[in-house]
């Protein structure tokens, strides 16, 4: 209670300051100047069953993660695109969406929160935990789109955000309703939890520490970086750590939330998806609403691909654009259950025994959200691509000399760009997005030991090594000079 309180002040002490008001958290006016055309309370969403052929709906207000039908189906957030068509124009909801974008109104600089109506348009904006998330940029990799034979290849930095990752998008949105559960008395709920590979973990911790909301994390000891395990931690999460993989750690988190009233954090939790889906619609933004050919999403879980698919599809369906990208999975080669589905042509998944990899955020092989993946896939006319240790830190080397920092999984998804590329799949020309899901800093462990040429199965070619030098000036010179001609 004492942290919500302060959390409140927080928020107003920009106005106290400047002697302003007791704040006003939807502050009408000023949305009235935002949208010519504010859009109508009566806007609402649902879950509803993932397996078309039920249908079945339930309120968000429920602890629900499945179906109640027979196949014990995912669920999915669904609005009435009727209802939104009806409240404003395609035109008036991209100029919204515009003018929103990085402005100082609670909540809707954020960039998820930017499109409120899209997302869980139910839920008070005092109940809204935000770290103004999104926004992120998109990069344009002219130089090293060059070498790969491409003019416009450009990186969605989601890994530029409050807990250095992609999770905040979805995180803000998922204990929000949480918190406005708790708040409105809507359900018992004791404490937040999720199983991680290490960057779900560290979006959860943070913002149910802003919200003052018990956060509990189930992780696979020794398989997360340093930083990844430190988040958590330093934002007081209870931090479970297991002798398992993720597979298993998700495995023990379901278990947990059928007994105890702990909230499920995971992507399984269709409330993640839909503020995930705010950076598809981020990048039609940054790009003026033109659809660009190709995203390139690096995956584990498999539930950002979906999220991204689902919010180009939004924008497509409710008529703000006119097409949808092709959609690529970017797998590490350790970790491929979805590649060796789709290279077998869809006749069988089957979960694999994942591996090691530098990309250890993708280590998953038993993927929750795929049927939510090949959904995606199959309506973008989509690929699935895979890439192996030496490749992905080669290529993310190569990338760091044109100025980046890329994470391993940014990696993969490079590597898997230039793949395509090279088959011909991917044309010179093409409009081509890599979603970067991490910041690197998150990764230093792997991006040491490559330049320390320490790394298994992989050759350290783009190697970069401190020169160490006595304190004298000619040694420099004379360091230099077999380094670059002076
Ligand atoms: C300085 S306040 C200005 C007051 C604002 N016009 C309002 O809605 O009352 C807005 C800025 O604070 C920021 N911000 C970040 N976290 C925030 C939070 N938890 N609550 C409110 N504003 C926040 C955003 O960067 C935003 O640009
Ligand atoms: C995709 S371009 C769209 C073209 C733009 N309207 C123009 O002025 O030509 C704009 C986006 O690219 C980004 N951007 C990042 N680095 C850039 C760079 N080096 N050159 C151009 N745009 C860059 C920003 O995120 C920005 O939102
Ligand atoms: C950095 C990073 N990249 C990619 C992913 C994969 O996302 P998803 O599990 O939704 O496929 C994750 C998390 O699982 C991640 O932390």
């Amino acid at each position: 209670m004492e942290l919500l309180g302060r959390l409140t002040w927080v928020r107003r002490s920009p106005r106290a300051r400047l002697g302003a008001p007791a704040r006003q958290f939807s502050t009408p006016r000023l949305d009235l100047a935002l949208a010519k055309t504010p859009p109508p309370a009566s806007l609402d969403a649902n879950f509803t069953c993932f397996n078309q052929n039920c249908g079945k709906t339930f309120s968000l207000g429920e602890v629900r993660y499945r179906c109640a039908c027979e196949k014990n189906a995912l669920l999915d957030v669904t609005h009435d695109y009727e209802k939104i068509k009806q409240a404003m124009s395609p035109s008036d909801w991209r100029a919204l969406f515009d003018r929103r974008a990085g402005s100082t109104l609670w909540p809707y600089g954020s960039g998820v929160w930017s499109k409120k109506e899209w997302i869980l348009p139910h839920i008070d904006n005092e109940n809204i935990v935000s770290m103004f998330e999104g926004n992120s940029n998109l990069f344009w990799a002219e130089r090293f789109g060059k070498t790969l034979g491409l003019s416009e290849l450009w990186i969605k930095q989601c890994g530029l955000s409050h807990t250095a990752s992609f999770k905040d998008l979805g995180m803000t949105v998922l204990v929000s309703q949480v918190n406005h559960m708790r708040k409105t008395g809507q359900a018992e709920i004791a404490a937040v939890g999720c199983a991680s590979t290490g960057d779900t973990s560290a979006a959860l911790a943070a913002y149910c520490a802003a919200a003052g909301i018990p956060c509990i994390v189930v992780l696979p000891r020794g398989k997360i970086t340093t930083a990844q395990l430190l988040q958590p931690i330093a934002n007081g999460a209870i931090v479970l750590n297991i002798d398992t993989d993720f597979d298993g750690c998700m495995k023990l988190i379901q278990e947990i939330v059928g007994e105890v009233p702990i909230y499920l954090a995971n992507s399984l939790n269709s409330l993640r998806i839909e503020g995930q889906k705010s950076a598809a619609l981020e990048i039609l933004q940054q790009f003026d609403w033109e659809v660009p050919d190709w995203v390139v999403v690096p995956s584990g879980n498999l539930g950002n691909i979906y999220a991204f698919w689902k919010g180009f599809n939004m924008a497509f369906e409710l008529g703000l654009v006119n097409k949808v990208p092709r959609m690529v999975v970017a797998q590490a080669h350790n970790a491929n259950p979805l590649y060796r589905a789709y290279r077998d042509g869809w006749t069988n998944f089957a979960p694999i025994k994942a591996e090691a990899t530098v990309a250890s955020a993708i280590q998953i092989g038993d993927p929750v959200s795929i049927d939510r993946a090949i959904y995606a896939l199959n309506r973008s006319d989509g690929i699935v691509e895979e890439a192996n240790e030496d490749e992905i830190m080669d290529i993310s080397a190569r990338a760091d000399m044109t100025g980046m920092f890329t994470c391993p999984h940014t990696g993969v998804g490079l590597a898997v760009v230039e793949k395509l590329r090279q088959k011909g799949t991917i044309d010179r020309d093409d409009r081509v997005i890599v979603v970067s899901t991490a910041h690197g800093l998150k990764f230093t462990q792997s991006k040491v030991a490559y330049h320390e040429g320490k790394l298994k199965d992989v050759i350290s070619k783009h190697a970069n090594q401190p020169i160490n030098l006595p304190d004298k000036s000619s040694a420099l010179i004379d360091a230099l000079r077999t380094r670059i001609k002076l």
